[in-house]
């Protein structure tokens, strides 16, 4: 038998977990989630009828093997203190997506001595194409993190980390990763208008392009760098284009971008933690 997992929030990332389990043969009577938005709870039932949907948490945590925390980082505190005294009874293995809350927190509005796994994973997730970061704390077993493992590669691929502080990198590189390349896409898109595209040709060549990097990007056997230089003719079209980028600091306005979102997600933890 499946273990039996519990969403706690069932907004966007946990519906794309919920989705990627199912389709990877989890029932969804073995799963629960909890909402306490109406709306949100239908869209569930109209989609997987099976599925075991409350807006109570502590109704949705009765007999859990794993209980997911998918809320917002914001209420993550005020979601966790009530539920302490049940998962202090029914010890589950806690999983939180949640950016910038840190394991040692979670763990002490649940009352302490806890087996946490921290994950970072990110939208592509939806799709069955996410990247997720994981940490473990010491109370997790290796079975449980097996079964952690089991739950995020359900939507994509995983990498497990020594130290919780570079699930901060994580979230800076892919968890909000996907909201860089979506706005690359866009300025594509109108640069290509502004060379004079009709604008659904642009999207559609922005799109198929940077698709089709990642794709080759990752069947081919040489690196991202080897793959500009295979584009890039000497004295070609290309070359004047990467000039410009760089000249205008692309990379290191990126290192800029990445160190402000992970500052934020340190800021984040610390205000919790005061929780
Ligand atoms: N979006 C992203 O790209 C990523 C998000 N994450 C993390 O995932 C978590 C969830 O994000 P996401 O799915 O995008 O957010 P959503 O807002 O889509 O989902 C959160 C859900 O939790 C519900 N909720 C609010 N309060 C409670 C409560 N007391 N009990 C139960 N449920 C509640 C919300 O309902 P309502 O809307 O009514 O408030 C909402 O449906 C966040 O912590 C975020 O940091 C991680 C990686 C990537
Ligand atoms: O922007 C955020 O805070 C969340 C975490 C990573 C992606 N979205």
């Amino acid at each position: 038998m499946k273990p039996r997992i519990a969403f706690i929030g069932s907004g966007n990332m946990a519906r794309s977990l919920i989705g990627g389990l199912i389709v990877d043969g989890w029932p969804a009577s073995s799963l629960c989630a909890s909402d306490p938005d109406a709306q949100q709870r239908q869209h569930l039932l109209e989609r997987w009828p099976e599925l075991r949907v409350t807006a109570n948490n502590e109704t949705a945590l009765d007999q859990a093997d794993v209980l997911v925390l998918a809320i917002k980082p914001q209420v993550m505190a005020e979601v966790c203190l009530p539920l302490a005294k049940t998962v202090q009874k029914n010890r589950p293995l806690i999983l939180s997506i949640a950016a910038g809350v840190r394991s040692a927190d979670i763990d002490r509005w649940l009352g302490g001595q806890l087996a946490v796994v921290r994950s970072m994973p990110n939208t592509p997730a939806l799709v069955g194409s996410g990247a997720t970061g994981l940490v473990r704390n010491t109370q997790v077993t290796d079975a449980q993190r097996d079964l952690a493992e089991s739950i995020l590669r359900a939507v994509g691929m995983t990498v497990w980390l020594d130290d919780e502080t570079l699930l901060d990198a994580v979230t800076a590189l892919s968890g909000s990763g996907p909201a860089y390349v979506f706005l690359f896409i866009e300025a594509l898109q109108e640069a290509g208008i502004e060379l004079g595209l009709p604008p659904e040709t642009a999207a559609l060549l922005a799109l198929e392009t940077v698709f089709g990097a990642a794709k080759l990007a990752l069947e081919a056997d040489e690196d991202a760098g080897q793959l500009r230089q295979r584009v890039t003719s000497p004295g070609g079209t290309t070359e004047r284009a990467i000039a410009v980028l760089e000249k205008g600091g692309l990379r290191p306005l990126l290192a800029k971008a990445l160190a402000s979102a992970k500052d934020r997600a340190g800021e984040l933890a610390d205000q919790l933690g005061r929780q």
